[in-house]
């Protein structure tokens, strides 16, 4: 192996533990930031991952506090959308010259218009925009410098099964790429590294592409599973609840061009997509079954701020998000 990577997987949840154990067990020194109970078993018992192959149990320095930990090489961030507000600000002292930070996170992530080319990217002062759904003030784009930050797409299921234990659907497969839309060698080295660790990357000159190619699933996908509680292939085998993904995807798809994106698949292709990925319970359904608050911000307000902005009507999504936002309310917490 090349010398070990210094990693801090902040937020060691379903994603950010699967990486965790991936990357460890691959002999980089990887850190851990968890809490609860999830952190007591990390620390009692290292953070185990269970797929449909195997079952890996590593040994990971873990904490509650960021100021526990080191200046790192790679900083993933596995944590909700709408958890990153008072977590980024405090990443700043873990983070050097060449630090990477890899938000491991579904939806239109906070780092949008950074280096983006499309006309709502800059305010009329020529300042990066931010989108008021997900980052209230700019505080996120402020938080850290967005030239550490390389782009990531996840396309694997998991969920913590239990403290400690990671259960898996058995794909690892990331989707990375520089917010300039350049190739890297940064990039490459991230490649390289999950490469090694067992997952499979891919690297990507496109990577506003891939992000609406994923959200076209999650927008639809995800809050339908928490109205419903089913599971994706229940959904998938549901002719109703189908054409109505159908309609939110074309909407989302229309949107991506409206920002000059290219959404990478036809509808009937994503659809074919989300059916491969098996009997599991979205990661919003995982929170609505734990009464933890949904990420809706991410996944549906930030594409309808954006789709106000460039006059783009989205009828179905707007419903959704109505339906998904009184479940919040009533079902989860805050
Ligand atoms: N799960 C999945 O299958 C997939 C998820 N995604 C996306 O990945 C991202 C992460 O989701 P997922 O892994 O499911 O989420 P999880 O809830 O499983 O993981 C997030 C973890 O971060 C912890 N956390 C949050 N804030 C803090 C904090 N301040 N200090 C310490 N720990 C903290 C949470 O603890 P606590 O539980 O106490 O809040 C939780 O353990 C989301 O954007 C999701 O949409 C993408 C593809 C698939
Ligand atoms: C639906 C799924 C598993 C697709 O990868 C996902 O992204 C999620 O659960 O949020």
């Amino acid at each position: 192996m090349a010398s070990p990577w210094k990693i801090l997987v902040v937020g060691a949840g379903a994603v950010g533990g699967t990486l965790a154990v991936r990357l460890a067990a691959a002999g980089h020194t990887v850190s851990v930031l968890a809490r609860g109970a999830h952190l007591q078993a990390i620390q009692r018992a290292g953070l185990c991952l269970e797929d449909p192959q195997e079952r890996v149990c590593v040994e990971v320095q873990a904490s509650d506090d960021l100021a526990d930990f080191a200046p790192q090489d790679l900083v993933i961030l596995g944590l909700k959308a709408h958890q990153l507000g008072p977590v980024l600000p405090q990443l700043r002292p873990l983070l050097h010259a060449d630090t990477v930070v890899l938000p491991a996170i579904n939806g239109v992530p906070w780092w949008y218009f950074h280096a983006d080319t499309s006309p709502q990217a800059r305010t009329a002062q020529g300042r990066t925009a931010h989108l008021e759904s997900i980052d209230p003030g700019g505080r996120l784009l402020g938080a850290i410098d967005p030239a550490h930050l390389v782009g990531c797409v996840v396309h694997a299921s998991a969920e913590v099964a239990s403290p400690g234990v990671i259960r898996g659907n058995g794909q690892y497969r990331y989707v990375i790429g520089e917010p300039t839309h350049t190739r890297s060698p940064r990039v490459q080295a991230l490649a390289d590294l999950l490469r090694a660790a067992g997952c499979e990357p891919e690297v990507t000159d496109r990577i506003r592409d891939a992000i609406w190619m994923k959200l076209v699933g999650n927008a639809t996908f995800n809050p339908v599973a928490a109205l419903t509680r089913a599971r994706m292939n229940a959904i998938c085998d549901n002719p109703e609840l189908v054409a109505l993904i159908r309609d939110g995807m074309a909407e989302i798809m229309g949107l991506a061009r409206a920002y000059g994106c290219d959404p990478l698949v036809s509808i009937e292709q994503r659809m074919e997509i989300a059916r491969g990925i098996g009997p599991v319970k979205t990661s919003t359904l995982q929170d609505l079954e734990r009464g933890r608050a949904l990420e809706i911000a991410a996944l549906l307000h930030a594409p309808l701020e954006m789709a106000r902005l460039a006059h783009h009507p989205m009828t179905t999504l707007q419903t959704l998000s109505a339906l998904l936002g009184e479940l919040d309310r009533q079902v989860c917490k805050a």
